[in-house]
């Protein structure tokens, strides 16, 4: 029978303004600790654009000791493919039809993550506005997310100490068995803000309302997708991070993960 906790955690107590989270977890199928030898940790991370994910899980898993897998530069290298081998990507037809063609390869060291496509490195063309753009309309193609997923469960399962892998629906679709899974928000502002603040300092000027309203855009794009849409999953633990720092969500992370591990 499916062991189940709810309790309140309260992360930093030390601040004038406490921060909690309920944590509901089932215990069912959880890996037993080997004496001296932590089991593999899946850590599933979703949420909105500019809700901190990349960064959380990038921090998280360095401290960890964990592998780091980014499923947005998967899904931006196969978008940055197909805009450069003149794929229409309006036309969901000939995007399922060359879904299969490029080869995308992910780094997962969390210090140095890398993305190829073909062997070329993406890192750089995918964050252009013009991959940003249409992103959501590749990714939201049933063939793409069936390679893509495919794709990021061969690497979790290869991750020999454990993954923290970060997206849209990795706790709903991609690892609903994840030991642990976290789903992200923050209000608009506060994530346009962030993104602003990137942009000011990639180009030394930043429009918020416009990187708000695209911000919007994709949310509601990638929330209203057929396939696999960006949801929280029921048993993950919602964390708000607009009046965190980062160095406050990173530590809520690993504090969950260290609990998990201790009632595993
Ligand atoms: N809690 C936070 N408070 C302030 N800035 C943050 C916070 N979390 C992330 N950031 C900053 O916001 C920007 C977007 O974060 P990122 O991790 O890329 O979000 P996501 O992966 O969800 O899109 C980055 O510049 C990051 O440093
Ligand atoms: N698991 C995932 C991750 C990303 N994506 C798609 O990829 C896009 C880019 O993701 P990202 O994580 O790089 O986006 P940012 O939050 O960094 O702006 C999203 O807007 C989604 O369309 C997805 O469909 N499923």
């Amino acid at each position: 029978m499916p062991v189940s906790v709810r309790r309140t955690v309260v992360i930093f107590p030390e601040h004038s303004r406490k921060v909690s989270v309920t944590v509901a977890a089932s215990l069912e199928g959880t890996t037993p600790v080997l004496p001296g030898a932590p089991a593999p940790v899946v850590v599933a991370i979703d949420g909105p654009s500019g809700t901190g994910k990349s960064s959380t899980s990038k921090a998280v898993a360095a401290k960890l000791g964990l592998s780091y897998l980014d499923t947005g530069a998967q899904y931006r290298a196969i978008t940055w493919w197909m805009l450069t081998h003149g794929v229409d990507v309006d036309d969901p037809a000939a995007v399922a039809e060359a879904a299969e063609r490029p080869v995308i390869e992910s780094g997962t060291d969390p210090s140095a993550p890398t993305i190829t496509a073909d062997g070329e490195d993406a890192g750089g063309p995918i964050r252009t506005p013009e991959v940003t753009a249409a992103v959501s309309a590749v990714s939201a193609v049933p063939e793409v997310r069936a390679r893509i997923t495919a794709l990021q469960r061969h690497i979790a399962d290869s991750a020999e100490r454990g993954i923290v892998v970060e997206g849209r629906d990795i706790g709903t679709t991609v690892l609903p068995g994840a030991d642990l899974k976290i789903f992200l928000t923050a209000s608009p502002e506060a994530r346009a803000a962030r993104r602003g603040g990137e942009l000011k300092a990639q180009n030394g000027q930043a429009d918020l309302a416009a990187t708000r309203q695209a911000l919007l855009k994709r949310d509601q794009a990638d929330s209203s997708r057929k396939t696999s849409p960006l949801a929280k999953a029921d048993d993950a633990v919602e964390v708000d991070t607009t009046e965190l720092t980062l160095e406050q969500v990173i530590e809520c992370v690993v504090t969950l993960i260290e609990e998990k591990q201790r009632v595993a």
